[in-house]
């Protein structure tokens, strides 16, 4: 039935079937609560972090660039994580003005020869490379932004965190988007060890309700040592992975500034998957509500 013959009337000879009112309707794509939901898990987070005494950091740029979001880290640059399948990068505008020209000659050094005790990496560091604009991959970055600010007064002993949304390019499947709520959380201060590392994760997350916790070996390449985070879960009677941590390298701190002793223990979750959990949601397509047609 075209708009031009019900126009010249001729749909009236036309033989039409009964309307079926039974027809089921468009399926109504996944429910609206989540930013409530997210928003109050992330409310009950920001609360524990301000009650163990950790500061927020500033964390409202999406855009980084490649120094503060890789090089800063120590992440090298012919890392796959740094290639366009992983990473966000921007056209407009494709890279970044601004950068602290004294501490970016200590990170080329670090990269390509090492120092303080490190052999580096060995290869051509690019400056090119570090100026390319993107959306942050972790929010780490503002970790590194704000313990480069703590170099360059004199040394305060600190506890920061950063609840916020991160943007990985990645297939999307049911239970991962492209982007989701990094949770990070750091102590810095004079003589960390490992033990502080665990002691501080048992603290928080025990504060989640999660008790028994166990640790595995893991890798970062801003972290040395790395380890995972499990706890049982009662409900599923299994081990759940709930996070992953680790201490900072002197390959990062010390291009900052930060005086030799210094220790950085930190660690990071999402807030989408302890939402889902605590929730019970299975689709992570109705925390985002996103219209994503796979
Ligand atoms: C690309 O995906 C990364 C994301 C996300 C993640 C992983 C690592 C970090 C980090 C870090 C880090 C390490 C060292 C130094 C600084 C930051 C941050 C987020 C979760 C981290 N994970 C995660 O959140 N799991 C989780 C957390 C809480 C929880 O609570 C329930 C009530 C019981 C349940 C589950 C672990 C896995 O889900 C993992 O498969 C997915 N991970």
């Amino acid at each position: 039935l075209t708009r031009e013959n019900m126009q010249r009337d001729d749909w009236k000879d036309l033989e039409f079937k009964e309307y079926n009112f039974c027809a089921k309707g468009q399926p109504a794509e996944g429910g609206h609560l989540h930013p409530l939901l997210k928003e109050r898990v992330r409310q009950q987070l920001k609360m524990i972090f301000l009650q163990m005494g950790f500061e927020e950091m500033p964390t409202n740029n999406f855009v980084e660039s490649s120094f503060w979001n890789f090089d800063a880290l120590f992440q090298p640059q012919q890392h796959p994580a740094r290639d366009s399948h992983d990473t966000f990068f921007l056209q407009a505008p494709s890279t970044t003005k601004q950068l602290p020209e004294d501490y970016v000659e200590r990170v080329k050094e670090i990269h390509e020869s090492g120092g303080y005790g490190s052999r580096g990496y060995a290869y051509e560091w690019k400056r090119d490379e570090a100026n390319k604009n993107l959306l942050r991959t972790h929010t780490t970055a503002v970790s590194s932004r704000m313990l480069y600010l703590l170099a360059q007064n004199s040394f305060l002993p600190k506890r920061y965190f950063s609840i916020d949304r991160v943007f990985r390019n990645e297939a999307v499947d049911r239970t991962h988007l492209a982007e989701f709520h990094q949770i990070e959380g750091l102590v810095c201060d004079r003589g960390l060890t490992l033990g502080d590392l665990i002691g501080v994760l048992h603290d928080f997350f025990s504060r989640l309700g999660m008790e028994n916790l166990r640790f595995k070996p893991a890798y970062n390449p801003y972290t040395e040592p790395s380890m995972e985070i499990f706890s049982y879960h009662e409900g599923f009677k299994k081990w759940v992975e709930i996070g992953n941590s680790g201490i900072f390298r002197p390959e990062m701190l010390r291009p900052m500034g930060l005086p030799e002793d210094v220790r950085v223990i930190a660690w990071g979750l999402s807030l989408e998957r302890p939402t889902m959990i605590l929730y019970g949601i299975d689709n992570i397509r109705d925390l985002f509500g996103h219209k994503v047609d796979l």
